[in-house]
């Protein structure tokens, strides 16, 4: 798959982008939010499932991956900011935006500010409102006190399967949440924590679908569908043998499910 890279100046800033597979800003576009810690290749396995004539667009939030870190704390709206910027500046309109965990809490803010870039939503492993204000502030508190090392076992534990957590394949992820700049993580963590998105999302009127995981220890699939039910319309799909990340362990099973919304939607 042919793809192009990004880098976006924005305010303080850059943000690193990547397009795959048709460039036409024209093609059907499919945009993929990341989760706290993990950068854009978080989609990898899902790509090689996805039809051809697609424009899919991934970017790295601040602090994330190869986009720049700036002082922590960070707000929700400075977050779904520099996705307007990127997809602006990609000339993104009407995509299908599937946003995980806080990348869903981004796509939930940038869906009711901009109905021009996101025509349809996908809210995986994600909610409204996810933990409380000490939770993420606790965590806060361990990565500047003792780094990222200190707990990430444990995330890895919230994220996984019992099997998938215990074997080989976890450890490109722990890498991956290890290698996340401390401000970018806590800054997103500030995000999170002041977040609730409950009253925007409740007026969204545009199709949206909620993905949960069976086994997901961060978000578990009743948060998910509590917060997907309050869209009318909206549809809701639990992938089995999964935890917070189906898109890493059951890609297949996920992307056949966002194939079949992009259908449902007249997407493709
Ligand atoms: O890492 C976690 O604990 C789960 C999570 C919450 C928001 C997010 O993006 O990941």
């Amino acid at each position: 798959m042919t793809y192009t890279v990004h880098y976006i100046e924005h305010g303080d800033t850059t943000l690193f982008a990547r397009v795959d597979g048709v460039q036409d800003a024209d093609a059907p576009t499919v945009v993929f939010a990341n989760s706290l810690g993990t950068n854009l290749h978080l989609w990898d396995a899902v790509l090689p499932f996805l039809p051809e004539g697609l424009r899919i667009v991934r970017m790295d939030k601040r602090g994330h991956g190869k986009s720049t870190a700036t002082p922590a704390p960070y707000s929700m709206g400075k977050l779904v900011k520099d996705t307007e910027a990127v997809c602006d500046a990609l000339n993104v309109r009407d995509a299908m935006f599937v946003g995980l965990s806080i990348g869903g809490m981004i796509g939930q803010g940038l869906a009711v500010k901009r109905f021009d870039i996101v025509r349809t939503l996908v809210l995986s492993n994600t909610a409204a409102r996810i933990g409380t204000p000490k939770l993420w502030q606790d965590r806060i508190d361990a990565v500047r006190a003792h780094g990222i090392e200190s707990f990430v076992d444990g995330i890895m534990r919230k994220w996984f399967t019992r099997d998938f957590a215990k074997s080989d394949a976890v450890k490109p992820w722990r890498d991956m949440v290890c290698a996340t700049t401390v401000e970018g993580y806590c800054g997103c963590c500030a995000a999170v924590s002041g977040t609730d998105f409950y009253t925007p999302t409740s007026g969204l009127r545009i199709p949206t679908l909620g993905i949960a995981g069976s086994d997901d220890g961060s978000t578990p699939a009743d948060l998910v569908r509590e917060t997907v039910d309050v869209v009318p319309g909206s549809q809701f799909h639990i992938i089995r043998k999964s935890g917070h990340l189906p898109c890493v362990e059951q890609p297949h099973a996920y992307t056949e499910r966002l194939i079949q919304f992009m259908k449902d939607t007249g997407h493709i």
